[in-house]
Parts: C-alpha cells; structure tokens; sequence
C-alpha cells in the first residue's frame, strides 16, 4: 500500500531524515515514536510531499509520491500536521468541508450528498457536531485538534497522516478519537501513520511502531518488540520500567523517577499489629508494595492498613466485596489504601512473630481454620467445597523486595503452610487423606521497598529460609490453638 525507499529529506540544505526504509499494509496503523527533535514531524512532511525528498522514494500503491498531481494526491492521502497558530475565522463545518477538496471541480460549485455525508459523518465521528456552526476561535485547543482530525476524515483518503492526534485532547478524548481512527482501520481499511509523543497510547493502539532516533530508524517492529526497557531508556535518556497492560498484549511504560524523596526510617515490626476481638490490624507509616489474594484490593499495589476482619462461621451474603468494604469504611479504613481479608477463626489467635535476618527482619501473621481442610490433589473428586474455614497467611518485608521475589515468597510460604498441615496430621474430611491447605486460603506479601535489595525468596535465599521456617512455625501454633478451641486435643 505504502512503501517508503530509503527515504531522506529535510529543509533547505538541513538533512532530518535519513535513510529511512519501511512498509506499511492496508488496514494498519503504524505508530511513530522518539525524542524531540529526532525527526517524526519531518518525516511526516516528507512522506506526505509537503517537504521535498532528497533521496530515496515514497511509493503509494506502486507509484511514486512525486508522480502524483497535489489533488490525485489528496485523494490517496489525508495530512493532519501539527497546529499551532490558533487565529481561525471559519465554522468547524467551513473547516471540516475544506476536507472534500479533492473531490471537487471547483470550491464548493459541486456539493454533492456524498460529500455531506463525508462531513457529517466526520463532525459525528470526532463529536463535533454540536459545535458546527461555531467559530473555530472560539473552541477550546482540544476542540480545535478534534475539528482538523474531523477534515482529515472528510477527506476519505485511504491513507491519513497524524502529526500527534491526541495532542490537546484530555484522556476521555484521547480514548474517542484513538478509538475512532482504529476502528477506521478495522472496519474501512485505512491505513494510519501517526506521530505520538505518548508511547503508551502509541503502544495500546498501533499495529506496530517505529522508534526514530536522530533521524533513522532505531527500532520498528510490534510493540512487544519496540517499547522494551532498554530501548526506551538509551533513545529517551530516561529511566522507565515496562508493565503489562491490564487488557490487551501491550506493553506499557512508568517513567522512574530521580528525585530522591526523604528516607523515613520506618522499620516494620510486630509493634504494627492491633489485634482485637473482631480483627487483626496493621498498619504502616508508609505505603507498602503488595501482592495478596486478598478479598479487598488484591493483585499488586502500594497500601498502608493491612486487615484480617473475623466473621461469623455462618457468614454469607450476595456480594462480599461490597459488604467487606462498607464494614472497612464504617471502621475508617479508606479503599485506596487497604487491603481486606476474612476469616472465621478468633482473630485473637493470630499468630505474630518477627524473624531476624542480616538485612532486617520479616513478620509473619497466621491464621488458621481447618475445620475445612482440603488434599488439593482430590479437591476434583469433590463437587462443592466448603467456603469458611480459612488459612490467611502475611509476611511483611523489611527489603526491597523484585517482582520475581514477590512470587517466590509466596510459593515458599505455601509450601511452609503445607509442611505444617503435614506435621500436624490435618486431614480431609472427605477423603481421609492428608490436606494441603483450605478451600478459600489467601496470602499477602508486603514489603517497605526500602533498604537492601532481595532479587529472590526460594528456600536458596535467606530470605526464603526465613519465610519457610516462619510460616511453617506460626502455622502449626495457629493450628495447634485452633484445635484446642476446638476441643481437638
Ligand atoms: N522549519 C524548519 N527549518 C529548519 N529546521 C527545522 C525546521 N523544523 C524542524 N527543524 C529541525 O529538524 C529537526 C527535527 O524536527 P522535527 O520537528 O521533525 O522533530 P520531531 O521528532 O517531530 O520533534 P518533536 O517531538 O519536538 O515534535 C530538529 O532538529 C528541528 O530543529
């Protein structure tokens, strides 16, 4: 559909672009990226005729940008630039309209359906047709950023050009108009090239991507291939971490910043544990980095108020997590900053206890139900579990603990707990082999991310050793106490 030659060009004896080689098919949207200065806008300008090529050529369906008459090629391709003079005298519908110029003998002798079509459908695609008739100097930048993107959809090229179409635009607009633009590509087979400052939207919406660096081409490939930490970091000059997006196979970026924030010296001990009748409370100075399986905030985050809440054996309602956090608010635990588990065991059985270790220390906090105990390895012969009985499991870091040593923590505390059922002969009730665990069991590693580096926390580390020996020793009291309230033993 398009295909660029090793392309190079720029202003006046001033070469921007060098070399540049790439394809792009019908239907998809390929996203330009890199630093200011590093050339997207004026490869843009040179791909779209608007600067003279100095070597290398653009070739549209086969046949050379430069054979094509400006109105033939309006036709093929539409360009949205960069905007900056905002001195506008005509409607957004004089604006958009001025899109269907190529489809014209002379300005606005032929108007025909199709083209107030075109501009209606483009006004209604960008949400502009509120303010049709209002002046373009008197919208917002925003506004005015949407009314030229409106143009260059009127114009129905199959190719369109965008030099930073969210630019302006707030995130509700930043979605719609994204959102637009790609389900044209999806639905009419356009093909896009866009500039985009923003590499997670970069990354979200395009095919694939295109990383310039001073001129060239750093990188081009799908956006698990482009945004990777290092790349970003060398052509940027910026620290970045990459995440996964919550949705779709995308990778994002978080820029890590350099400022160095005032260390508190907030070590975490058993001292950060309030345990009453009704629940067992921590609470840190600062956020914690968490992973739990926690029935309130579970996944990964930053809290500070750590509850286990006990319930009634008999506890049931529709929808949990909406009664678990209005129980948490009536208490004056805020939901941006807790995390929310349940148990029915007396919370004044947890057990708490603190590890030392070269770097610091741990605290763990057990507790444990097993009236419902349950062999994982049999749980499929079994049609419905029992939901209460409950092993919650905490192990609070002292450390800085890396992604990969978040989830071994939590293999090793399993293992630990599964040691302890082992040891103390828990059994399933159904199938009269040992158990493994309980039906509704949940974990929670948190660490102050201050202090030494912990890269792992299997049994090699000491760290893991320290996870191993603690939760194995804390669940065996927790279970011990729970059958001597049982009257077990
Ligand atoms: N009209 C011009 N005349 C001469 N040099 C220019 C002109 N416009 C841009 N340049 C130079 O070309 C280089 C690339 O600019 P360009 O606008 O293409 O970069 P960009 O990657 O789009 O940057 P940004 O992210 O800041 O928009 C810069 O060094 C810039 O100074």
């Amino acid at each position: 559909m398009l295909k660029v030659e090793n392309l190079s060009g720029g202003y006046d004896h001033k070469l921007i672009v060098k070399n540049v080689s790439f394809e792009v098919e019908k239907g998809e949207m390929l996203g330009i990226l890199g630093p200011n200065g590093s050339g997207k806008s004026t490869l843009l300008k040179v791909m779209s005729g608007i600067l003279p090529i100095s070597s290398g050529d653009v070739l549209i369906d086969g046949k050379s940008l430069q054979s094509y008459s400006s109105k033939e090629l309006a036709k093929k391709m539409a360009v949205l630039p960069q905007i900056h003079s905002h001195s506008f005298s005509h409607t957004v519908r004089e604006t958009v309209a001025l899109g269907r110029y190529p489809h014209q003998s002379g300005w606005f002798s032929s108007w025909s359906t199709e083209d107030e079509e075109a501009v209606m459908e483009a006004m209604k695609l960008t949400a502009m047709e509120v303010y049709e008739h209002q002046s373009l100097d008197l919208l917002s930048g925003g506004e005015q950023q949407r009314v030229f993107v409106a143009q260059a959809l009127a114009q129905q090229a199959p190719i369109l050009l965008l030099d930073e179409p969210t630019n302006h635009l707030d995130i509700a607009h930043q979605k719609q108009l994204l959102d637009t633009i790609k389900t044209q590509t999806i639905e009419k087979g356009i093909t896009i090239i866009s500039v985009f400052h923003d590499i997670n939207l970069a990354s979200l919406y395009c095919d694939r991507l295109l990383l310039m660096e001073r001129g060239e081409i750093k990188a081009i490939g799908e956006p698990h291939e482009v945004v990777k930490k290092n790349q970003i970091e060398t052509v940027y000059q910026a620290r970045v971490s990459t995440n996964p997006h919550p949705e779709r196979p995308k990778p994002q970026i978080t820029i890590l910043p350099d400022v160095k924030e005032k260390i508190v010296d907030d070590l975490i001990t058993t001292e950060n544990f309030q345990v009453s009748e009704e629940l067992v409370v921590f609470r840190a100075e600062k956020q914690l980095k968490t992973w739990s399986s926690a029935v309130i905030n579970a996944g990964s985050g930053w809290y500070r108020s750590f509850v286990n809440r006990r319930v009634d054996t008999h506890y049931a309602c529709d929808n949990v997590h909406v009664e678990m956090l209005d129980y948490l608010k009536n208490r004056g635990f805020s939901e941006a900053d807790t995390v929310g588990m349940m148990t029915a065991v007396q919370t004044t059985d947890a057990v708490i206890k603190e590890y030392n270790t070269t770097f610091g220390s741990i605290v763990i906090m057990v507790t444990a139900g097993v009236g419902n105990a349950v062999d994982v390895s049999r749980a499929h012969e079994v049609e419905m579990l029992p939901a209460i009985g409950t092993i919650n499991t905490w192990i609070i870091v002292n450390g800085e603990l890396a992604e990969e040593a978040f989830i071994q923590a939590v293999i090793t505390a399993t293992e630990a707990k599964t040691k302890a059922l082992t040891a103390e002969s828990v059994m399933d009730p159904r199938t009269g082999t040992i158990a493994t665990g309980t039906s509704t069991d949940s974990i929670l590693v948190a660490a102050t991310q201050q202090g030494s580096h912990i890269p792992y926390a299997g049994p090699i580390t000491e760290i893991g050793k320290k996870i191993g020996l603690g939760v194995y020793e804390c669940t065996v009291k927790a279970i011990q106490t729970y059958k001597k309230a049982k009257g077990w033993v």
